[in-house]
């Protein structure tokens, strides 16, 4: 590989921290979330949203509880422009909810921003922004230093003097690709914008510092912040905002320690839509906090919802291992995963969550445990019983267990499939019952001195009478003497494991409430005292 071609960020911009207290901080609550999914992630999509989908997504966002939304880039289609006219005349946005609108530094685009936003009653933040790193700089705008500030405050001017009166209207800046910017350049361009705009703690200024090309290890980044904010002027007037992107795939670490490090707002996409690998992606952002205690103050209650609503907004699938949200992340399909989580939930106490291989419980997400234990070829004993206990009220005993287990991979081993509760009960029943019940129970009747029982073994009826007691008693005596089933009972004679190791093994089936329960042992008080307790409990 020629990576010869490349140089690491110290050799491309000054790391400007010694002393940074980012390290030793803890996240207490959540920053503010704004959404950029309308604006950044809209300009990333092959096609970008129509109105239909725009609405939709931003509904949803509303309803999700985000307070500040980008909901475009007004001066780059007619979409996004008349998607802010609707804000504007169709009151879509609630009171509480604030407005942000994005441009160029360029005066005739800034016109067309600052005349979209007329009327909307909310509070509105015009965002603009402008590359201050080096090469873009020489590259792209073609300015140095001095130049390239002068073309910044000269477009903060223009809004100020367009929009500087409208009392529902801040402002925000962007160096873009901050992260490659000298850090004292970074300081110059952002000072002289808050004091242009006179940054206030009544009209505070949003700071907005992106990682616009993830270049770095998040400690850098997070170096790059506490600076900011640590050495800006009017800090108590600036909010200060991380926008990270996911080019090296840290993007939620970035913006993790970018918080640790001071930052107070974040700008991501609610599942990482963005340029390239994305935006970071706020979904994971809010629930990595939730999985810490933290409430996130947005809502993921019902992620598979919001989810759908994403695809059908940007046309983009969220893969089945993304966090949180896709198919895959509340499932094992291996043996000793299974184990861990079926004994995790049967310790379980109410009102905490600490079951192994489950950071958060799927529930407060809106998900059943349904898909939380899937069987395959690398699936165990663990994860067959716990199938067949969800799905069938079987409840095998460890030797049964141990024994089906070797059925159950012969079969996956054999197909290379995954196998369903469905299959497993298929497979149960062939393997364990064949043929025909050993006994059966034909009926019984009660009165003042006791239970006549009456069994059909091998055919023939045999009757008992226990007295003084009930059904239960009667059956429990006659299960003791011999075997036992009615419809409701069955019970059937196998033998599990091989040689000197094998044993007979009596097999109770009792169905009750569309509920099937079993029990296995080669002692037949053990199988009177369980069928007694099952019949109390149902009787
Ligand atoms: C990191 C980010 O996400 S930044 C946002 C990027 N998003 C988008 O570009 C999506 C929407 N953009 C668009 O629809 C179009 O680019 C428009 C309508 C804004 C502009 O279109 P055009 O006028 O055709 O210009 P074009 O797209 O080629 O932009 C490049 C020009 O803008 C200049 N420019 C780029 N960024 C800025 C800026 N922040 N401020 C001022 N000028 C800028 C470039 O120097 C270049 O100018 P030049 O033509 O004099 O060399
Ligand atoms: C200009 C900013 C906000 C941005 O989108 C980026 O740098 O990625």
């Amino acid at each position: 590989m020629p990576s010869h071609k490349y140089h690491d960020v110290y050799a491309r911009v000054a790391v400007p921290l010694k002393d940074r207290m980012w390290p030793s901080r803890r996240l207490t609550e959540a920053p503010l979330w704004v959404p950029v999914d309308l604006r950044d992630g809209n300009q990333a999509l092959a096609e970008p949203m129509d109105p239909a989908r725009k609405r939709r997504f931003f509904e949803l966002m509303v309803a999700m509880g985000y307070k500040e939304i980008e909901v475009g880039y007004p001066s780059a289609s007619r979409t996004d422009h008349d998607f802010v006219r609707l804000i504007a005349d169709e009151r879509i946005a609630p009171p509480d909810v604030t407005v942000v609108v994005f441009t160029p530094a360029r005066p005739e685009l800034i016109e067309q921003t600052v005349a979209s936003i007329a009327g909307i009653p909310n509070d509105v933040v015009i965002h603009m922004y402008a590359a201050t790193a080096p090469l873009w700089r020489s590259v792209v705008l073609g300015h140095d230093r001095a130049s390239l500030k002068e073309l910044i405050l000269e477009g903060g001017r223009h809004i100020l003097k367009l929009a500087g009166h409208l009392p529902n209207v801040r402002f925000q800046f962007s160096p873009e690709v901050f992260n490659l910017t000298e850090p004292e350049y970074a300081l110059e361009v952002c000072d002289a914008m808050t004091e242009l705009w006179e940054a206030s703690p009544d009209r505070p200024v949003t700071l907005n510092l992106p990682a616009t090309v993830e270049v770095a290890t998040p400690n850098v980044y997070a170096d790059q912040i506490e600076h900011m904010h640590r050495n800006l002027a009017r800090r108590d007037s600036v909010i200060l905002s991380v926008h990270p992107h996911n080019d090296r795939g840290t993007g939620v670490a970035c913006a993790e320690l970018a918080v640790l490090a001071g930052a107070q707002r974040v700008e991501g996409c609610i599942f990482g839509n963005g340029e390239r690998t994305g935006n970071v992606d706020i979904a994971t952002l809010a629930l990595n906090l939730h999985a810490q205690g933290i409430d996130p103050m947005i809502d993921f209650s019902d992620i598979d919802e919001v989810r759908r609503t994403v695809e059908y907004a940007t046309r983009l699938d969220v893969p089945p291992r993304h966090p949180y949200a896709g198919d895959l992340v509340h499932t094992a399909f291996s043996g000793t995963h299974q184990d861990a989580i079926r004994k995790g939930f049967a310790a379980h106490r109410p009102g905490e969550w600490e079951v192994p291989y489950l950071p958060i419980d799927p529930a407060d997400l809106g998900r059943g445990y349904d898909e939380v234990i899937r069987v395959n070829s690398q699936s165990g004993k663990g994860g067959i019983a716990y199938l067949l206990e969800t799905g069938y009220g079987v409840e095998l005993p460890r030797r049964l267990q141990i024994d089906f287990a070797r059925h159950v991979q012969r079969h996956t081993d054999t197909t290379g499939d995954e196998v369903t509760a469905a299959d497993l009960w298929a497979l149960f029943e062939a393997t364990y019952l064949t043929g025909e019940p050993a006994v059966t129970l034909a009926g019984y009747q009660t009165s003042d001195t006791g239970t006549t029982v009456t069994l059909r073994v091998d055919g023939t009826e045999r009757t008992s009478t226990h007295e003084g007691v009930g059904p239960v008693e009667a059956l429990v005596e006659a299960l003791a003497a011999g075997d036992i089933t009615v419809d409701v009972l069955s019970l059937h004679q196998t033998s599990i494991g091989a040689g000197s190791d094998s044993e007979a093994l009596t097999l109770l089936e009792h169905r009750a409430g569309g509920v099937t329960r079993w029990t296995a042992g080669r002692d037949r008080s053990v199988l009177a005292a369980s069928l007694a307790a099952v019949l109390r409990a149902t009787a």
